[in-house]
């Protein structure tokens, strides 16, 4: 899965969850009819038949309750502001007080006026009807109380609420009322005690929402009716539903709607815009692809190609190679530098030698990367890897190509090292030909490959300036390595390249890596013996001897010491082209020999040369 899939759903997902809020508070919200909710912690559960609102906004204006600023539960009745201190659902009651704490004064305006649709319930039971005097008592301030009974200690003070009711069969005298006027007396529904505490019983009949309460469901209206109602499942039976006012709910969907609405306009601006780039990337690619320029990568390119660099092909000296692709047909090779490494030079090297040259047997390079401190460099892809893995199979396996493939492979070598030091503008001396650097394709022809050494030089390339010996040891010519054996020239590629066919031939190594300080020469006499006929290499017929001895001799011209002595690279050609092997002179052995013969069988004695280098 890309990196752009997996953005897109987690965005996606982000987008599914926002809709899966909004939808639950929306549902929520729309269940409000069963919702329940509260002015304060601890106030009266506020549900049907009873709204929140203010009286037009309410299905039911009678049962429009709305908060107060202190968050206490309002009903207003007859005009009267009622505080609602407790609501008891399955007996269809309410229980409410005056906030200002003259009930008996309020009560005379709800009097004998409709209260529908309640109405007053006593708690004296049995009797219905209560007789009440009211008295006038602003002129005598608190009246003196005999009774103890705990009714007649009234909380109420004369002074602000200066009515006084009683009921008619207490006596005027035992309440010490004496001094106030008596204004009248009516028949009503509550009694003075109730009246005097500040406490006033409602009940209502319609709806009626017993048997739904009495089943621990709720209630609801009936389709559209005001007078039937029907129960509905309690989503929440215990009651403990978070209320969440209707304000945070309208800021909630808001904000959630906006933030849908915004990542949305940045998804589709996102997808468009990325798929712009993708277009103007794959349209610069192919620009620069016809135009055999490589491309320039980002980073995130780098990791989309290789998919997170999850195949690795394997590792060199300066980084690891990684499969990746720029398309379904374009398989890519990409090597990441280890940034930490140099000061770049190669990379520059690389990408600039790279850019200018294109043959058959030059590795192409692609594409590159260089963004902060990552480096990396996209060719195409060889999956039968370098050659080094069939002369020295790591496994020890027989991976033998046979020589006629052999033949071909030195062939292709040859004429990739011929284009670098002829075809191009400016010569280049490759200054690394070895088996690791020679990439297989499918069909086995070669491709020179890792150009961080390589020189661009001048029209005439006899003498090159060189500041240290560069190479991979057992191919770096000698005067690379010290000044004593000539000038470094484009003859240094043709001994590298010398060192390689005779590695091919024997399959052999031809330098002692164990030595740090000096560099061991293993000069290859036994190739010798093989031309000079006893031999013992991997061969099924004659003919496949003649090539190993041709590919032996050549080798041995470019492996001379003076590089006045190596052939050009056109000759080289030429002898692998054409030249049987008995036509061409077998060179002479710049060194005492000590080879030996014994039983007609050839054992090689390798003497090493010691070159101590010599610091320009
Ligand atoms: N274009 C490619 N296609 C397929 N495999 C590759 C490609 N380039 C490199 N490789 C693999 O990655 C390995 C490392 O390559 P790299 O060029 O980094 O190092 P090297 O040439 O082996 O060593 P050095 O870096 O010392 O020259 C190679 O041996 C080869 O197996």
């Amino acid at each position: 899965m890309t990196e752009s899939t997996v953005l897109l759903l987690q965005g996606e997902s982000i987008f599914i969850t926002l809709l899966l809020i909004l939808l639950l508070i929306v549902s929520s919200s729309g269940n409000n009819e069963s919702a329940e909710s509260r002015c304060a912690i601890g106030g009266p559960p506020i549900r049907f038949p009873f709204q929140k609102g203010m009286k037009d906004a309410c299905d039911s204006p009678g049962f429009c309750l709305y908060c107060s600023e202190k968050n206490e539960t309002m009903l207003v009745l007859a005009a009267v502001k009622l505080r609602v201190t407790y609501i008891y659902y399955p007996s269809q009651s309410l229980y409410l007080e005056d906030p200002e704490n003259c009930l008996p004064r309020k009560f005379l305006n709800l009097n004998n006026i409709s209260i529908l649709p309640y109405e007053f319930y006593s708690s004296n039971y049995g009797q219905k009807t209560n007789f009440l005097n009211f008295f006038d008592c602003s002129s005598v301030g608190l009246p003196h109380l005999r009774n103890n009974d705990q009714l007649y200690q009234t909380s109420q003070n004369m002074i602000s609420c200066p009515t006084y009711v009683s009921n008619s069969y207490e006596s005027v005298l035992e309440l010490d009322l004496t001094s106030c006027t008596k204004m009248f007396n009516i028949t009503a529904q509550v009694s003075a005690s109730n009246l005097r505490l500040n406490q006033l019983n409602l009940r209502w009949s319609i709806p009626d929402c017993s048997k739904c309460e009495a089943k621990g469901s709720r209630c609801k209206w009936k389709n559209n009716s005001t007078t039937d109602v029907e129960c509905v499942v309690d989503y929440n039976p215990q009651g403990k539903k978070i209320d969440i006012p209707q304000s945070y709910i309208f800021t909630a969907t808001g904000s959630i709607l906006l933030g849908l609405v915004v990542i949305a306009v940045f998804k589709i601006a996102h997808h468009f815009r990325k798929k712009e780039e993708d277009q103007a990337r794959v349209e610069k690619f192919l620009e620069d692809y016809r135009a055999d320029k490589p491309a320039r990568f980002t980073y995130a390119d780098v990791k989309r190609i290789t998919g997170g660099f999850k195949e690795k092909l394997g590792e060199g000296a300066h980084g690891a190679v990684f499969r990746g692709k720029l398309s379904n047909e374009i398989q890519v090779a990409v090597k990441i530098l280890n940034n930490t490494e140099g000061d770049g030079n190669d990379f520059i090297n690389e990408v600039g030698i790279m850019g200018k040259i294109h043959h058959i047997n030059v590795v192409r390079l692609l594409g590159f990367c260089a963004e902060g401190l990552h480096r990396a460099l996209v060719y195409n892809l060889f999956p039968n890897g370098s050659l080094q893995s069939f002369i020295f199979p790591p496994d020890d396996k027989d991976r033998f190509l046979g020589w006629e493939k052999l033949q071909h492979i030195a062939l292709g070598i040859g004429k990739g090292i011929e284009y670098l030091h002829q075809g191009c503008d400016h010569p280049i001396i490759h200054f690394d030909i070895n088996p690791h650097n020679v990439l297989l394709d499918d069909n086995f022809t070669p491709k020179i490959s890792d150009f961080g050494l390589a020189k661009l030089c001048s029209k005439n390339p006899s003498l090159v300036s060189m500041t240290a010996a560069r190479g991979t040891l057992g191919y770096i010519a000698p005067e690379v390595f010290s000044r004593n054996f000539g000038n470094v020239s484009y003859k240094s590629d043709i001994y590298s390249f010398g060192m390689l066919l005779l590695e091919m031939v024997g399959g052999r190594k031809n330098v002692d890596i164990s030595s740090a300080q000096n560099f061991h020469v293993l000069y290859p006499d036994w190739i010798h013996n093989l031309v000079d006929g006893d031999v013992h290499i991997h061969v099924e017929d004659e003919g496949e001897v003649k090539i190993a001895k041709k590919l032996a001799i050549v080798g041995l011209w470019c492996i001379q010491w003076q590089p006045v002595n190596r052939p050009s690279i056109k000759s080289v050609i030429q002898m692998l082209e054409t030249a049987e092997e008995n036509q061409l002179t077998v060179p002479p052995n710049p060194f005492h020999s000590t080879t030996s013969t014994t039983t007609g069988r050839l054992t090689t004695t390798r003497r090493p040369l010691e070159l101590e280098a010599i610091q320009e």
